[in-house]
């Protein structure tokens, strides 16, 4: 017997993701989506500097012609060259900014194309973890809009080059200053880098706690506003409540950011004070050289301005590094979601090939499961060979671990311990997506989309078979449903999209979803409690169907209604994770063991009610029973 590993899954390993590395990481989504994006950041870039570099110098360039009483030609040659240079380089920037936001737009949408494309093939067990979860809605929260890290740090790499420039520029216009003014605005400008960083990195070290605050303020706001939770609001009057829950979930994220203020303030406070002496000491020493030395005035007024724009340069410089630190964390989180760590490579893996006909042997070799953080198994040891082509059905009272064993006969989840075993081989040397088109079910909780009848049923756009839609629709009893509808098979479900959609009952829509199982032909079909919403006559029907609708196929059936279950080879009763009982109907029935008690207490009921009723209906067709012809009725509910 395979020893039952009790470790959980381990939490995904955290990567860190440098300044440098997500610039790489843009760099390269830019290069896949609109490749003119960086390029037109560093033009964009010199533009913006040479404009306010030629701006520093008209003043004084004017002045100095008329200190030297310079011909009226040259002055007016000057102040229109000036002009028009600075509306050139104004006209091209503006061109270019226009330009490029469309592309920065794609550039965004191309990542959050990456982050729908992540959610949509992550391992099924990434889909249960909460932390996954609250790393998908961040990431894409920060791509959804213009104003998001995702395409403002372009605006940023272009103001943080600008300021670059600038600053070269600058310091050469400089140079010939008292190297001790320029050593004195470098220093201060590091101390306020500095200051600023601290601030960055407490936000970088607090952002779980962010996530968990917003997370679970966000989750009440739809939960208030949901239509999922329209009915329960009114009915259960649940507004006052889940209005109080939110507004504590609000006043945990408000002490949050005011956390954070608190610690901001202090940095600009710093910044602020740093700035004064910077400046203070700069405009003193260029007082005194005027005063005492005879600096021209065309001197001073260039380096008057250029000391101004040099404390500017550096600090743009270091206010678009915290940004850019800011929006770096911003990305990573996204890095970290599209590197989230996959149990199973979905595309890796050794390829099944399509084997028409072929039936399939299933088997859990000794089999535990723990789900992630749960501090006990769900399933202990659980050995079952589902020979092919058996039909097999599982029983048990809630929580036995009916749903998770058929998870990982699907290849949902893998195993804590043991193997799960496809004609003999383990399934996680397969493709996990090769290895999914062997099944098709219907599972506990539906997914229909805002779509047509027939789309629904073949999941696919085009190439729809549509004799084969209305066979399937046929034998999941939502023939006449459908062809009640305008437009029939292409009738539209649902009204989020389209006004005219129809809001199937909770029985249709299972009949919708075991019409779509019986459309994908696969050769093994999962069913979860396939009959839970439907009525006595359309549950019968099915059942009286089964054997066809299973006819060359394996098949495993959950149900909680024991007498339903006759039809099938092999009965499986679950108790608290394990595999307690298995036969057929009759074989547990004279076992007298735990099935054979639950079946008496549900067949009590009915047969109670028979004693009553004598005019009532057979307790077989009332429980659902196989033996009982019930005429078929595809009623409307
Ligand atoms: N995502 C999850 N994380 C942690 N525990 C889970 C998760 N899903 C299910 N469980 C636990 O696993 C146990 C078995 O659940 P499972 O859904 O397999 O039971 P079941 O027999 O199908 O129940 P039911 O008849 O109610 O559908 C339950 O105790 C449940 O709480």
């Amino acid at each position: 017997m395979t020893e039952t590993n009790s470790t959980p899954a381990a939490p995904p390993e955290r990567r860190r993701y440098s300044i440098w590395d997500n610039t790489k990481f843009m760099l390269r989504l830019a290069r896949e989506s609109v490749p003119s994006v960086p390029v037109l950041a560093v033009v964009l870039a010199v533009a913006a500097a040479t404009r306010t570099t030629v701006e520093m110098f008209v003043a004084p360039v004017i002045l100095r012609q008329i200190e030297t009483h310079a011909p009226l030609n040259s002055l007016l040659l000057a102040i229109v060259g000036f002009t028009l240079l600075l509306v050139l380089l104004a006209a091209g920037h503006d061109l270019c900014e226009t330009y490029t936001s469309l592309g920065r737009i794609s550039v965004r949408i191309r990542l959050l194309e990456k982050i729908g494309l992540k959610t949509a093939s992550t391992s099924y067990i990434n889909t249960l973890d909460a932390a996954f979860r609250a790393k998908e809605r961040k990431s894409t929260q920060s791509c959804s809009g213009n104003n998001t890290a995702s395409e403002q740090v372009w605006t940023t790499y272009t103001e943080l080059l600008t300021n670059v420039i600038g600053f070269v520029i600058y310091l050469t216009v400089l140079s010939g200053l008292n190297g001790w003014l320029i050593a004195l605005v470098l220093v201060t400008a590091v101390a306020s880098y500095l200051s600023g960083k601290r601030i960055n990195e407490w936000g970088y070290r607090h952002r779980e706690e962010e996530q968990t605050a917003f997370g679970r303020f966000d989750y009440l706001q739809s939960a208030a506003s949901g239509r999922d939770y329209a009915k329960d609001l009114r009915i259960f009057g649940l507004r006052p409540w889940i209005v109080e829950l939110r507004a504590g979930a609000m006043r945990t994220l408000r002490a949050f950011y005011a956390h954070r203020e608190r610690t901001t303030v202090w940095a600009n406070v710093i910044d602020v004070v740093l700035t004064f002496a910077r400046n203070g000491v700069a405009y003193a020493y260029l007082i005194w050289l005027t005063l005492a030395q005879g600096l021209p005035a065309s001197r001073f007024l260039l380096y008057f301005t250029a000391v101004g724009g040099f404390a500017t340069w550096i600090t743009g410089m270091l206010d678009q590094c915290s940004e850019l630190n800011k929006e770096s964390l911003e990305l990573a989180q996204i890095r970290e979601f599209l590197d989230w760590p996959e149990p199973y490579d979905l595309d890796g893996g050794e390829r099944l090939a399509a084997r028409p006909g072929h039936v399939y042997e299933l088997r859990l070799d000794h089999v535990s499961f723990r789900y992630p953080g749960a501090d006990r198994d769900t399933l202990h040891d659980v050995d079952l060979t589902i020979r092919p082509g058996e039909k097999i059905a599982v029983v048990g009272l809630n929580g036995a671990g009916k749903t998770t064993m058929i998870k990982l006969l699907c290849g949902f989840l893998d195993p804590t311990a043991g193997r799960v075993l496809l004609d003999g081989h383990d399934i996680r040397e397969y493709n996990r997506r090769d290895y999914y088109t062997l099944f098709a079910a219907v599972f506990q909780d539906f997914s229909v989309l805002d779509t047509t009848v027939a789309q629904n049923v073949a999941q696919r756009l085009d190439g729809i078979d549509r004799d084969r839609v209305r066979a399937c629709l046929n034998e999941a009893g939502l023939t006449e449903k459908v062809m009640s509808l305008p437009g029939g098979l292409d009738a539209h479900i649902g009204r989020q999209i389209y006004e005219d959609g129809v809001d199937l009952s909770g029985g249709q829509t299972q009949r919708l979803m075991l019409a779509r199982a019986l459309y994908k032909n696969a050769p093994i079909l999962l069913l979860d409690e396939p009959t839970a919403a439907l009525d006595p006559i359309a549950e019968n029907d099915i059942y009286e169907h089964y054997n066809r609708m299973t006819a060359g196929r394996t098949s495993v059936f959950i149900s909680h209604r024991l007498a339903s279950t006759r039809f099938c080879d092999r009965i499986l009763f679950m108790k608290n994770g394990r595999i307690s009982e298995q036969g057929t109907h009759e074989s547990l029935l004279a076992a007298g063991g735990d099935y054979a008690q639950l079946f008496n207490v549900q067949s009590k009921y009915y047969q109670d009610d028979t004693d009553a009723n004598t005019n009532a209906g057979t307790a077989d067709a009332a429980s659902g029973a196989t033996d009982t012809t019930v005429k078929k009725a595809d009623s409307n509910e």
